[in-house]
């Protein structure tokens, strides 16, 4: 069985981060593993707190999971710290795994920053670089290079000043521009635009974060990446038109629709309360 690693934050509410990431992983038929960097309380409308885990504990956790189970693919999400990044980019530098898919998280949904200011450097300086892919929001990529995105001759030309940052490739998400939620994947030589059709939805908690482990699980099987993110963006496209309508923010994607869908008609079948 294919493996992958996410090394993020903790999402209560269950939408977003860790648990966003391992559902994810599990819908692609992928074996999941977690490192976690910070404990969020949190729901569908707000982060209420942020515990930052001990440096030590997610250096063991990084350790324990490497020095015994073959990873196959890294997801990173939720940083937090600049100590954090540094921890984390010290240990990947160590183990040096064949694919580092980066989330670059910096606000939530709800406006709640999860990644401090100064840890920003830190990871422009030791994250980057490691990435195999690195997948910006809009807002994220431009505190990323430090200017504004807003036409999609824009996001080419942001595609290069990140690249020129060190990783692998990009994939520039277009989800927070107006019209069609188009992403744009630079390899180094050459763009592809990923088309996609805008959902009219509230409930899209943890988007970002469910596209990034879908990235990072299909490179686990085998795609390439361009498959990979190609097949990630059918994924969440899905995930989000099935979205779940679960309390009173942002709902999370819909990360098992078919199975959901299945055991929801067994339980029909079996005359059980339906979900
Ligand atoms: N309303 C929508 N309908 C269809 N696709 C969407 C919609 N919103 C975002 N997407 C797509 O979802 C993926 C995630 O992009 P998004 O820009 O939402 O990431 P994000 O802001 O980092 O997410 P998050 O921070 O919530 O985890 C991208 O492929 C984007 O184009
Ligand atoms: C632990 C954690 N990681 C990532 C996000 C980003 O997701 P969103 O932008 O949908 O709030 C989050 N809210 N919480």
């Amino acid at each position: 069985m294919k493996t992958a690693l996410t090394i993020a934050g903790s999402d209560s509410g269950g939408g977003a981060g860790i648990q966003a990431d391992l559902k994810a992983f599990a819908a692609q038929g992928v074996y999941g593993m977690s490192v976690i960097t910070a404990v969020t309380a949190q729901n569908t409308m707000e982060v209420r707190s942020v515990q930052n885990i001990d440096l030590s504990i997610i250096n063991d956790q990084i350790e324990a999971v490497f020095d015994d189970i073959r990873v196959d693919a890294v997801k990173i999400g939720m940083l937090s710290s600049a100590k954090t990044v540094k921890v984390v980019a010290d240990s990947l530098e160590k183990y040096q795994p064949k694919f580092i898919v980066l989330d670059p998280v910096m606000v939530s949904k709800g406006g709640h920053h999860l990644l401090q200011g100064e840890a920003i450097s830190a990871l422009k300086e030791k994250m980057l670089p490691l990435s195999t892919i690195v997948t910006p929001n809009i807002p994220e990529a431009e505190v990323l290079i430090n200017r504004s995105i807003q036409t999609e001759e824009n996001m080419m030309n942001a595609c290069l000043a990140i690249k020129a940052l060190g990783p692998k490739t990009v994939l520039l998400k277009g989800g927070h521009l107006s019209g069609n939620p188009n992403d744009l994947f630079y390899d180094g030589v050459s763009f592809h635009w990923i088309k996609g059709e805008r959902i009219h939805t509230k409930n899209t908690h943890g988007t970002g974060c469910t596209l990034s482990s879908a990235i990072a699980a299909n490179l686990a099987k085998g795609a390439t990446l361009l498959e990979a993110v190609q097949l990630a963006k059918k994924y969440i496209t899905t995930a989000i038109k099935y979205s779940l309508n679960l309390g009173h923010g942002h709902g999370s994607t819909n990360h098992f629709y078919e199975l959901y869908e299945r055991a929801n008609l067994v339980l029909c079948q079996n005359n059980f309360e339906r979900m």
